[in-house]
């Protein structure tokens, strides 16, 4: 029999703030463009082919309120795989994000503030639990990129023995600006550790896409697209055609 190469996943995302899709610039609270109806803008990358869609409640993540009514009825309106973040940090905010039917969350905060609790979860819930490594350098942020939370290599080391399933890899400093991904942070990551890696940060162009297709083997599993998709630079169908190439 003969396998079926690996092609990289795409996740378009709808960043929620205030009832809005946003996008952000390096993660900046107050640097937000809006582009309308959150779930309008779901169904829109659902409608033009999408596997996954990456949401993120972002007044969630900063502590500003939340949109968590607003992003259950999103993930129950989709009928493709929803990878669902921010704010999930305790018992309660977990169970509400599992409940939607999400596929896995998406866990930054927690991770470095309440480690005893993520380990606990990683054991319970397995491959439904993804850690958001946020990063400045090789430094963590929590709680909207405001916090610092240690060593990206360390925690990483401390959540690979604990089971966790896979790892969401932001570059903070390319996030929101169109100027490409961090293919070194990326192999870098994927060579520490045996878990496949999300890329996020940075995608501007198709070719980003074929870049990042290339590190799959080296454990590149997905990447999300944001402002990309929003300011046109590409369309998601283009995205995918490229990815299945
Ligand atoms: O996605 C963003 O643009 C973003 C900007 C600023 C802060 C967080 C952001 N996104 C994601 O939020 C979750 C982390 O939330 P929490 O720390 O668990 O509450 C993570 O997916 C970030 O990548």
């Amino acid at each position: 029999m003969t396998a079926t190469a690996k092609t990289l996943e795409l996740l378009p995302a709808v960043d929620v703030r205030d009832g809005q899709a946003v996008r952000l610039v390096h993660g900046e609270s107050g640097t937000e463009t809006s582009y309308g109806s959150p779930l309008q803008a779901a169904l829109a990358w659902q409608s033009a082919g999408a596997e996954w869609l990456h949401l993120v409640d972002l007044d969630a993540a900063f502590g500003t309120g939340d949109n968590r009514a607003l992003v259950a009825e999103i993930t129950r309106a989709m009928d493709i795989k929803v990878e669902l973040s921010g704010g999930i940090r305790d018992d309660a905010t977990l169970a509400a994000a599992l409940a939607t039917g999400c596929t896995r969350v998406n866990l930054g905060t927690a991770a470095l503030e309440t480690p005893e609790w993520v380990a606990k979860v990683i054991a319970e819930h397995g491959d439904r639990i993804a850690v958001g490594l946020d990063v400045v350098g090789t430094t963590l942020k929590g709680r909207g990129w405001t916090s610092e939370g240690g060593d990206l290599y360390e925690t990483l080391a401390r959540l690979d023995s604990e089971g966790c399933a896979r790892y969401v890899v932001t570059d903070i400093g390319k996030d929101g600006t169109l100027t490409g991904p961090n293919l070194e942070l990326l192999r870098s990551v994927c060579a520490a550790t045996d878990k496949p890696v999300v890329a996020s940060g940075g995608v501007s162009s198709l070719d980003d896409l074929r870049a990042l297709s290339g590190l799959v083997g080296e454990g590149v599993e997905g990447a999300i697209v944001g402002k990309a998709l929003y300011a046109k630079a590409f369309t998601l169908q283009e995205a995918l055609e490229v990815v299945s190439a």
